[in-house]
């Protein structure tokens, strides 16, 4: 019996993860689909066989579905993952997990109350070959004690929605994440910083941005966020440790000797870069949620980043290096 996958919020990424289960993971099927513009729901459905579903309760409450994912817009999401954590489902998370660090703390306590892991949330770094292999010369001690990680973010141009806080919440989460992650670290402290601002871009933008973290080890991180770089999408992510460092591999593309040049292309957007990474990721979360459980990025992750981006984004406003205020991580998640 293959797990049915209820799908909430059929929007860019859902569509893509309803086109990954169906062709890149074994064992699984979307059964039901919803979203608040029932034209994609019925879109997306109807490309994966799939029945829609007038909301997410619906959804998780269906008889025959296992697990749920859901990638609606980010307020939307706390109210899904408490629905499914209630139903005793195994629920996927696109980030962020919740927009406060108050409805991921809620998410944290239900989790918890429920007896087992049930929540997985999106980021997808930890699942790219590059960061893995990072992650092993960092917990092999190959580097010596990590003192410092040097991190890039760019893409080539972003919508007029996106906005300067967007820089933190949506696009330097990744790599609060994947520090956390690689160093097993929490980030304790946060400051951003504005250079000179792209010409190339919108007026309500601050692009580029530099983002400064300690954390609770004293290491410090640095993220450059530039959104509207023009030539593509580069992610870097250097660790200096006492006796080595380590930088991520650059995605692999073929070197092209021809009129005298010899060139390489760059990648073009975030799915081409990460898509190994996205189809390891949802084979991961399906083959845990049909054990009726959840592994990888946790409701505890989820929070951490949600209380490093406020940090972030209170930093935006002053300057001023932020405190994060997280807590202890509970025993549930170790
Ligand atoms: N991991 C990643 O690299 C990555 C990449 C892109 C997007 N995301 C995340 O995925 C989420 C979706 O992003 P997107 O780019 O697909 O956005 P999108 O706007 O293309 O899609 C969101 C969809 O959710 C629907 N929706 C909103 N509220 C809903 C609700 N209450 N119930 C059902 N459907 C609802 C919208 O109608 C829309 O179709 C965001 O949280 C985003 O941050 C993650
Ligand atoms: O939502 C997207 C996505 O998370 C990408 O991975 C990131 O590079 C973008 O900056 C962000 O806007």
């Amino acid at each position: 019996m293959p797990l049915n996958v209820g799908l909430v919020g059929a929007g860019m990424i859902g569509a893509d993860h309803a086109r990954r289960i169906g062709t890149a993971v074994a064992g699984a099927r979307v059964a039901a689909v919803t979203d608040i513009d029932p034209d994609r729901a019925a879109a997306v459905a109807a490309s994966c066989g799939a029945r829609t579903a007038a909301s997410d309760r619906e959804v998780v409450d269906a008889g025959d579905v296992d697990a749920v994912l859901v990638a609606s817009w980010g307020p939307a999401h706390a109210e899904s993952v408490l629905a499914a954590v209630a139903a005793r489902k195994p629920v996927f998370c696109e980030k962020p997990l919740a927009t406060t660090a108050e409805d991921c703390l809620k998410i944290i306590e239900a989790e918890q109350a429920s007896g087992r892991r049930l929540v997985q949330v999106g980021f997808m770094r930890r699942y790219d070959t590059g960061y893995r292999a990072l992650k092993r010369l960092v917990d092999g001690g190959d580097l010596g004690e990590p003192l410092m990680v040097h991190c890039v973010h760019r893409n080539a141009e972003v919508p007029e929605s996106y906005h300067s806080a967007m820089a933190v919440q949506d696009t330097a989460v990744h790599e609060i994440d994947a520090v956390r992650w690689l160093l097993d670290d929490e980030i304790t402290s946060a400051q951003v910083l504005f250079p000179k601002r792209t010409r190339n871009r919108f007026d309500h933008l601050r692009d580029p941005q530099v983002m400064l973290f300690e954390t609770a080890s004293g290491a410090r991180v640095d993220v450059e966020v530039f959104v509207n770089c023009r030539y593509g999408y580069d992610i870097r992510c250097e660790v200096v440790g006492e006796t080595g460092t380590a930088e991520l591999p650059p995605p692999a593309e073929p070197a092209v000797r021809s009129a005298a040049r010899l060139s390489t292309a760059v990648v073009q957007d975030w799915k081409d870069r990460f898509a190994d990474a996205y189809d390891t990721e949802i084979r991961e979360w399906t083959a845990a949620a049909a054990e009726g459980t959840a592994s990888g990025p946790s409701s505890w992750d989820g929070y951490a980043a949600a209380v490093v981006t406020d940090a972030a984004v209170r930093s935006q406003q002053t300057g001023d290096v932020v405190p994060t205020g997280i807590g202890r991580r509970p025993d549930f998640y170790a």
